[in-house]
């Protein structure tokens, strides 16, 4: 028998583009502001910027060309993968069309800031093992029992709350896309997760999203801009042992523009990961975002430690093409 990873090549013809007109400032206490900006042959321009007292710089809003073509995705219609033992995903190949996949990437890449994130685990014994999380983070959100009032503060009710962390607004450019999603799963997301594996080294070990925080079946959508790389899915153990468990993980080799819905037991009965690689394409960076609803303060507070942390603040740069330390200009 073949242990061949099987991959899914059926190919979906994208139907007419829909328009549709979505306005989204929606998660509320951005700060709105402008900044002067010099286009050539265009004279000066306001460039509308997201921010907000924690950001570590202002985040411009979404070129007009990118929003027009976010708007009538997505591109094609899923494919339903449900013909495993718990396993329900929507794959869309693709949800943004490519062109606007490679801007939106390049965009996001230059103007969000990222973290490599440091923590400490203990597997049992008297000493704490450091980690270094092996690629880029970022987070935006707030869970389902606060909101940020018009100051940018979390209120549960009308009352001020605490966290430990400081929970941040999604930036519009960010906010636009989760909009968009809600409309077209009809399912509800408050928090955006961002990934950028730098190169092949940079991953992520297999693991469920299956935290108590996000309920008992969390729809999860998942985005991949700029570089393609294998997705891994595999059953988690069980005692009657099916052949899920046992054959090659399923690979879904996502490209720019795809979104996975991962929903129902997916969480709960698969694990995923996106393994490491050597050289060729897995060098020119790829991003993820992924939408999720946190229901409890439990989940801003677990997200923000693991991918924002208290390390430092990484910045992209044009010259260098790579990710560089922001040091505040
Ligand atoms: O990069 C990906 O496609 C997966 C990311 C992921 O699983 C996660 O952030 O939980
Ligand atoms: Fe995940």
């Amino acid at each position: 028998m073949s242990k061949r990873p099987r991959t899914l090549d059926a190919f979906f013809a994208p139907p007419p583009a829909k328009k549709r007109h979505i306005q989204t400032t929606t998660t509320g206490g951005d700060v709105e502001t402008t900044e002067r900006k010099a286009t050539p042959g265009a004279g000066t321009k306001q460039q509308p910027l997201s921010n907000h007292p924690t950001y570590p710089f202002a985040i411009p809003h979404l070129p007009p060309d990118i929003t027009d073509s976010l708007n009538s995705t997505p591109a094609t219609e899923p494919q339903i993968l449900n013909n495993q033992p718990d396993l329900d995903l929507l794959y869309y190949r693709p949800y943004i069309p490519q062109p606007t996949a490679k801007q939106f990437f390049h965009f996001l890449r230059r103007e969000l800031p990222f973290y490599r994130v440091k923590y400490t685990i203990n597997r049992g014994g008297a000493l704490d093992t450091p980690v270094t999380t092996p690629r880029f983070t970022t987070v935006f959100g707030l869970d389902e029992t606060a909101r940020f009032d018009i100051h940018g503060q979390p209120v549960s009710g009308s009352k001020a709350t605490h966290y430990a962390c400081r929970p941040r607004p999604i930036p519009q450019c960010l906010d636009h896309l989760r909009a968009l999603t809600e409309q077209t799963t009809h399912c509800k997301f408050n928090v955006a997760l961002v990934n950028y594996y730098a190169s092949g080294a940079d991953s992520i070990a297999y693991h469920s999203d299956s935290e108590h925080f996000l309920g008992p079946e969390p729809a999860i959508a998942s985005f991949t801009l700029g570089t393609s790389r294998d997705f891994l899915l595999k059953h988690v153990p069980t005692p009657v042992n099916h052949i899920s468990e046992t054959r090659a993980p399923m690979r879904l080799p996502l490209k720019s523009g795809e979104m996975v819905l991962m929903r129902g037991r997916t969480q709960s009965c698969w694990l995923h990961s996106v393994p490491k690689r050597k050289g060729g394409e897995a060098e020119t960076g790829r991003m993820n975002i992924t939408f999720r609803q946190a229901l409890v303060r439990g989940g801003t507070e677990n997200y923000y430690r693991y991918n924002v942390g208290e390390g430092e603040v990484y910045k992209w740069d044009e010259g260098r093409r790579e990710m560089v330390i922001y040091r505040g200009n």
